[in-house]
This record gives C-alpha cells, structure tokens and sequence, in this order.
C-alpha cells in the first residue's frame, strides 16, 4: 500500500447549504485515520446569489461559458472555499500540511444526457489561495472531478460510491448494503462483497423540501421533520409524482437538483395541501423513491446506512423504514460521520485523480470502462503564479 496522503474534501452540495470541509488520510484505496470535518454556512446572500446562478445555468450550452451572475458566482463560491479553508486551518494549525486538497465546486447544471455537467469554482485561483495560507509549495489541487466521466458518456454521477465501497470493506454487516446518501438529491450505492458497487441518484431528497420550506415559512428546511412529523402523507398525490418516467428507468441514472420541480408543481398539488401535510408529502416522496429503486437492484438489500443532511429528520428515518422494512442505520451508528462523508469522499477522489485510479464504474455512473478524471494543480505549479 502506497504511503496514505493527508488530503482534504470541499464539497458544496446541492441544497446549497454550505462549504463542507474534511480530512482523512488515504492512498486512495483505503482510509489510514479520519480527521476533523467542518461545514462553513453559506450567508442567504450567498444562496440568493448560488440559487440565480443556478437559473442563469438552465440555458448553458458551453460548460466553460459564465455569463453575468455565473462569474460573479463562481468568483463568491471560490472566495468562500478559501475562507472555508483559511477558519479550517486556524482552528486545525497542525493541518497546514496537508498534502492535496479535493475540489468539487457547484453544480449549477448537469444534463448528462448532452454530456453537459457544470461545477463552478476556479481550481487554479483556489490553489494560489490556498498556498497564501499553507506557505510553501502548497498542496496539490485536484478539481472538474465530473466532466471527463460525462465526456466519455457516463451520468458523472453519482461519485461517491467507490468511496462508500472502501468503507463498507470494513463493516461486518450482513449484505447486500445500502448507503443512502440524502443531500438535494439522493442517491444510493448498492454494495454486495466484491462485486462492483451498483449506484445512481434515487430521485429528490431535500431540495423539494427546503423549497417548499422556504415559501411557507421563509425558513429552508423542515428542521428535524416538526412539520412532516405533524401532517398527513397524501397517498393519491405521492402516486401520481412516482408516476414519472425517471423511476422505471434502471440505473445508472443520475439527476440535476431542479429536475422534479415542475413535476412536483404539476402533479404535486401542493398548493392545496397544508405547511404540515405537504412537508409530509415531500417527506414520504423521498423515502418512496429509495424503495422505487429496490426492483432494479441485483438483490434486496438487508441493511441501509443513512447519511447527509437528511439523516438528522427523524420523520424521514422513520418513513424509510415503514416503507422500505429494512434496518435503516444513521452512519454514525457504523462509525462514519454522515456530515463530512461527500467532502472525504472528494479528499479520497482526488488521490485517485492523482494516482490515475478510477473514479467512476460501468456500474456507478454508467461510463464504459472504469475512468480516471480530474484536472490537478501540482503544488510546484500555483508556486508564484
Ligand atoms: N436537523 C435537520 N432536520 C431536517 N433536515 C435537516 C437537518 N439538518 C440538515 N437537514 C437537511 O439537510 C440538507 C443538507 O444536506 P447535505 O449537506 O447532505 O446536502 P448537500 O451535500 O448540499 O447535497 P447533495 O448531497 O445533494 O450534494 C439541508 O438542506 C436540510 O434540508
Ligand atoms: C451532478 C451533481 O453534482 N450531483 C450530486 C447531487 O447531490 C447528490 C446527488 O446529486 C449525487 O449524484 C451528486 O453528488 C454526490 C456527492 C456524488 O457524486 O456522489
């Protein structure tokens, strides 16, 4: 096993929350120690400016074009990852030496069906940013972790599987297993001993919900599922937005973070519905989608580990479970941190970038053959620049 790097993740996910900050240590095979992890909250300026970003994005064709508010974006997002960064560092002074940094950005478009995926945010200025603070020749940046996956026919998502798989090899659970990622979008790899892991996007998980969230309340979230907890799941309407075509399809599949929203203002009947029964709606929609995958999965799965921002609704937990009827375990009940496990999982990518090892499978995004991808800033590189 090559000497374990100490790297860190950024992520910043779709419900554009915040910058997510992780470090581990890894060969980009398997994880030698985990770090400390932090999420740095976007300010509702941010989001306002992330959310026109990500209307402007709609009509791109060129995934390197930014026209108006996507520059000003990417620019924000960019200076925001480094701040991320720069509070990272002062409180964890020991962890300046980090040896690379992995990079996701923001999606603000992704159609892999034109092999168009876009994730704002400048590697290269990150990199000069972040030898500022490091010193020296600074870490390696590795970022654009999606576009050569998308370019060889892949989905581009979802990228956390391979990931998923390294830490399950250290689980005695029984198998086939789940993990369940519920961020914006969900989505799940199906891990069954040595096979390739099987994964895609299941469909909606918070985003619908924020959204709504936010119309109702002026608060984007459902904090701890209160509203869902105390309203009741309109079966007819879930039925009729489990009607969409994107559930019978097998995976690979994956999803941009606005793709049910006119679904869901068409079909949804939402508008009708109370703060409490609709947050329920959306609730039940979410676990709904994990189980519309079960039949396209190569066997059932026993055990299912949930984690990211989702795993804190208690009422979404107990809607898996009531409607999946399998064990439904929060990551830390298996000794992850369902928090920073996306931001790890683009720490161990990037060393697999570095390494030339794959980061996507025929099995995960769809891709033919097992793809690398990334672009890396060498640390010599930012020198001076
Ligand atoms: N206590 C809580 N109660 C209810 N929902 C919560 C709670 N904490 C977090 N969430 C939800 O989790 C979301 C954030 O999840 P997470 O950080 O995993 O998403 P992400 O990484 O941005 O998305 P993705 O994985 O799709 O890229 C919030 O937008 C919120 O809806
Ligand atoms: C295009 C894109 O950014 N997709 C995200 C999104 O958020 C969750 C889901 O949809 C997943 O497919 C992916 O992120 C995770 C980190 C992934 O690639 O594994």
């Amino acid at each position: 096993m090559p000497h374990p790097l100490k790297v860190i993740g950024l992520m910043s996910g779709t419900s554009l929350d915040g910058v997510d900050v992780a470090l581990i240590e890894t060969d980009g095979e398997s994880v030698a120690a985990f770090g400390p992890s932090r999420t740095y909250a976007y300010s509702s300026d941010d989001r306002v400016l992330l959310v026109e970003a990500l209307e402007l994005a709609r009509g791109l064709t060129d995934r390197d074009a930014r026209p108006g508010v996507l520059a000003d974006a990417e620019r924000r997002l960019t200076e925001r990852h480094a701040e991320a960064l720069a509070a990272f560092f002062r409180e964890f002074p020991g962890h300046r030496d980090v040896a690379a940094i992995g990079f996701h950005g923001q999606t603000v478009l992704h159609r892999p069906e034109i092999r168009l995926t876009v994730q704002i945010g400048d590697g290269p200025a990150l990199a000069r940013a972040v030898r500022l603070l490091t010193g020296g020749a600074g870490p390696s940046l590795v970022y654009d972790l999606r576009a050569a996956d998308v370019a060889a026919g892949g989905q581009g998502a979802p990228l956390v599987p391979v990931y998923h798989r390294a830490l399950a090899r250290g689980l005695a659970l029984p198998g086939p297993l789940l993990v369940l990622n519920l961020g914006g979008v969900a989505n799940i790899t199906y891990i069954d001993a040595d096979a390739d892991p099987v994964a895609c996007d299941t469909g909606p998980a918070n985003a619908l919900i924020d959204d709504f969230m936010k119309v109702r309340t002026g608060v984007p979230v459902d904090r701890d599922g209160a509203a869902a907890a105390a309203g009741r799941v309109d079966e007819a309407a879930l039925a009729r937005l489990l009607d969409h075509p994107f559930f019978a399809r097998k995976p690979p599949k994956s999803l941009d973070r606005n793709d049910f929203r006119e679904w869901v203002a068409l079909h949804g009947g939402l508008d009708l519905m109370s703060t409490e029964d609709g947050a329920a709606t959306l609730t039940a929609l979410t676990a709904a989608c994990v189980g519309a995958v079960f039949p396209h999965l190569p066997k059932r799965p026993v055990t299912l580990i949930a984690a990211g921002g989702g795993a804190h609704n208690p009422t979404l937990l107990r809607f898996l479970r009531e409607r999946l009827g399998i064990p439904v375990l929060r990551a830390e009940e298996v000794g992850w941190s369902g928090d920073a496990l996306e931001a790890q999982a683009f720490a161990f990518l990037a060393v697999r970038s570095m390494r030339g090892l794959a980061l996507s499978f025929p099995t995960t995004t769809g891709v033919p053959q097992p793809m690398t991808g990334g672009i890396v800033v060498p640390a010599a590189a930012s020198q001076g620049s």
